[in-house]
């Protein structure tokens, strides 16, 4: 460890054994949508209702769920790029969705996000020098140029980047590598946590494992926490110690990513499962299908979200919401049936 990281950890908030250093309570994010006409009721998209997750320092909590539902808006809440609508994201001890100014600036420091998008995500114009030494600049981490220089050098290293590409555009480097500039960039500040949003689904399967076993490398060398987002399962069970499956803006299902094969409680965890292909032929597939499409977000919900889709559905699903509970050690389901479908 540098003596530049020494520091940084020193003034950083620990975390008591056993406590999550990252906890996120009843959080919801709305969006308001503007109706077509002019007088019209802007209407409310419901993207998150209700999330509540701990994470754990050093583990990879996996969030997946199908496209909307609401991945990508958690993650974004988490490192305050969205404003929370209700709820708190704990962090150090201190709720950082009422943060603004230098304390918030502190805590995006300790909590950075990388993204699908690796060419996007980095301006054309930076060297990829420049790109990683900037947030240095921005959070004035480090006020000597030499210094600077070392740490772009030694997070260029660290990522698997030739130090002799040092000068290149992003356009001068391939999908695998644009995307470790932006692990780089990420880890310069030294950072506690990292919201992974579908960092490796924009690459090559072959690419993807690369990348993939650099996330957990640094996890092991750093001790990193990671929010891994991703619509891929067999990536979520890759990388991840626990998994969050998602819906329509809630969390379904939480548990330990073997249980999510071997276990799964939720009727939608088992859908999810069935559209992908057994591992091997004698496998046994888990078969629930699901009726209709996905329910639009808009509007007030009643209700269990999988309601109007779920084989299992009762009366009681349509008017009463199940909350997350804890029905085996670590692992927590929305259903008020769960019974029923590990029977199935
Ligand atoms: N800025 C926004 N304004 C209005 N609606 C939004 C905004 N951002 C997201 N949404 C809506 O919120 C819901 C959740 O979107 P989100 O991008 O979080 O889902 P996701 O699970 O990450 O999907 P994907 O995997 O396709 O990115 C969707 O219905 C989306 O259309």
């Amino acid at each position: 460890m540098s003596e530049t990281q020494a520091a940084a950890v020193a003034e950083r908030p620990q975390v008591a054994s056993g406590e999550p250093i990252l906890s996120i309570k009843h959080l919801s994010k709305d969006f308001r949508l503007r109706g077509g006409k002019l007088f019209s009721k802007p209407q409310v998209l419901h993207a998150l209702s209700d999330v509540s997750l701990d994470v754990y320092p050093g583990e990879t909590l996996g969030i997946i769920g199908e496209s909307g539902c609401g991945k990508s808006t958690l993650g974004r809440c988490v490192v305050q790029l969205h404003q929370a609508t209700s709820g708190q994201i704990v962090y150090g001890g201190q709720d950082i969705t009422k943060l603004s100014g230098q304390p918030l600036k502190a805590v995006r420091k300790d909590i950075q996000m990388i993204f699908q998008d690796s060419y996007s995500s980095l301006d054309p114009r930076y060297t990829a020098a420049k790109t990683i030494e900037e947030p240095m600049l921005i959070y004035r981490t480090e006020s000597d140029a030499s210094k600077r220089e070392q740490r772009v050098l030694e997070v260029m290293r660290e990522v698997g980047l030739d130090v002799q590409h040092l000068q290149r555009y992003p356009h001068e480097f391939s999908g695998g590598q644009r995307q470790r500039i932006n692990v780089a960039r990420a880890l310069v500040l030294d950072p506690k946590v990292i919201v992974c949003d579908e960092p490796v689904s924009a690459l090559d399967v072959s690419i993807q494992a690369q990348v993939l076993n650099l996330f957990r490398h640094l996890q092991q060398e750093r001790g990193l926490t990671y929010l891994f987002i991703s619509h891929d399962l067999s990536v979520i069970k890759h990388i991840s110690d626990r998994v969050a499956i998602m819906y329509l803006g809630r969390v379904m299902e939480l548990c330990p990513a073997d249980k999510i094969y071997a276990h799964p409680l939720h009727p939608y965890t088992k859908a999810l499962l069935s559209a992908i292909p057994p591992e091997s032929p004698f496998d046994k597939k888990q078969e629930i299908k699901l009726q209709g499409e996905i329910p639009s977000p808009v509007g007030e919900q009643v209700g269990c979200p999988l309601a109007g889709r779920c084989p299992f559905c009762m009366e009681r699903c349509r008017h009463e919401r199940p909350s997350l509970e804890e029905v085996e050690p670590g692992h927590r389901v929305a259903c008020f049936k769960y019974h029923d479908v590990v029977a199935e």
